[in-house]
């Protein structure tokens, strides 16, 4: 396709300025027992990734956010918790030009989405962004994960049941699937999350939010399962009140506060009025 016959939400965008990410991205050749992990976000000075939970925020410049959509389409899927999907209605693909859809062949390059939603809150219809990303042949079918409700008595009303049923059905269409995991403590375990999607073929992941998830991520009993982390930083100040990134902190045997943890091979690249942070955790 002639770049002025692209969608105009495509981005116009050179692989090349994005060289300082490789060092951060999966090795193709390797083949590790769980999806490679990188958690990427866009923050503010003060740590904030949103003005409030249920407000989507830009943060990112237009060259970082180009960026984001060529990181996506180097990761098999996109990740995010259920009060993203509510809040922002997010398309989750890749909206670089050569992707597919895109001038690129296919689906070549699109990551599949994915919606980690324990108790069935997001309530999609076929307007969602995201199934219309399908239709549009510019993305695939989205994975919702969802909590094994039915075990110990199914709380939903009957109702309800009926809109998942239909729900279940409109995804099913539009190529996606539910996948549903047991909750301990009203909440999915990292390990399963990341195991079933492997069992899905996905060898990469990219989770870019929101507050919760990434918090989740971050706190020290999980942080091993991220590879790298990507942080657009930029440049605005939120204030008191926003969704903001700060894990739960470590005590160590004596009571006293320890840090969560520190990245490795730290480097900061200013793209736009933007800087760019990507750093390893993990292996
Ligand atoms: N600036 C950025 O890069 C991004 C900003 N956002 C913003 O974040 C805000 C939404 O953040 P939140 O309200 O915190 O919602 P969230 O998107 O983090 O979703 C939280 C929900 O995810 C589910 N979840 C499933 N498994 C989980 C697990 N293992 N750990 C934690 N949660 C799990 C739970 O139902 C939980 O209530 C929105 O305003 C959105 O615009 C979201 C993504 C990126
Ligand atoms: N990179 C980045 N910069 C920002 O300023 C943002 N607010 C976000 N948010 C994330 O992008 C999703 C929207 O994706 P689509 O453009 O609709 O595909 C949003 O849901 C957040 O995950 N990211």
């Amino acid at each position: 396709m002639a770049s002025d016959t692209l969608p105009p939400d495509a981005f116009a965008f050179s692989a090349s300025s994005c060289s300082f990410l490789r060092p951060y991205l999966r090795n193709k050749s390797s083949n590790p027992q769980r999806p490679f992990l990188t958690l990427a976000y866009a923050s503010s000075l003060d740590s904030a990734i949103s003005l409030t939970p249920g407000i989507h925020t830009y943060l990112s410049s237009p060259q970082s956010e180009a960026m984001t959509h060529y990181l996506r389409s180097q990761h098999d899927a996109v990740v995010v918790g259920a009060g993203t999907a509510i809040a922002d209605d997010p398309g989750l693909n890749s909206r670089v030009r050569g992707m597919g859809g895109y001038g690129g062949a296919g689906l070549e390059g699109q990551p599949r989405p994915v919606v980690l939603d324990p108790k069935g809150r997001w309530e999609w219809d076929s307007n969602a962004r995201v199934l219309r990303m399908v239709r549009e042949r510019k993305g695939r079918g989205p994975l919702i994960f969802w909590g094994e409700w039915g075990e110990g008595g199914d709380w939903r009303s009957k109702e309800k049941q009926r809109r998942d049923e239909e729900r279940e059905r409109l995804l099913k269409n539009h190529g996606g699937k539910i996948i549903r995991l047991p909750l301990v403590d009203g909440k999915m375990r990292w390990v399963d999350i990341l195991d079933h999607l492997k069992a899905e073929g996905i060898k990469s992941v990219m989770v870019e939010g929101g507050g919760t998830v990434i918090n989740s991520l971050l706190a020290a009993e999980h942080a091993h399962l991220i590879n790298s982390l990507i942080v657009t930083i930029a440049p605005t100040l939120l204030g008191q009140g926003g969704v903001v990134v700060c894990p739960k902190r470590r005590t160590d045997d004596q009571g006293n506060p320890i840090p969560v943890t520190r990245l490795r091979d730290a480097k900061w690249q200013p793209m736009g009025e933007d800087v760019v942070l990507c750093g390893k955790l993990g292996e």
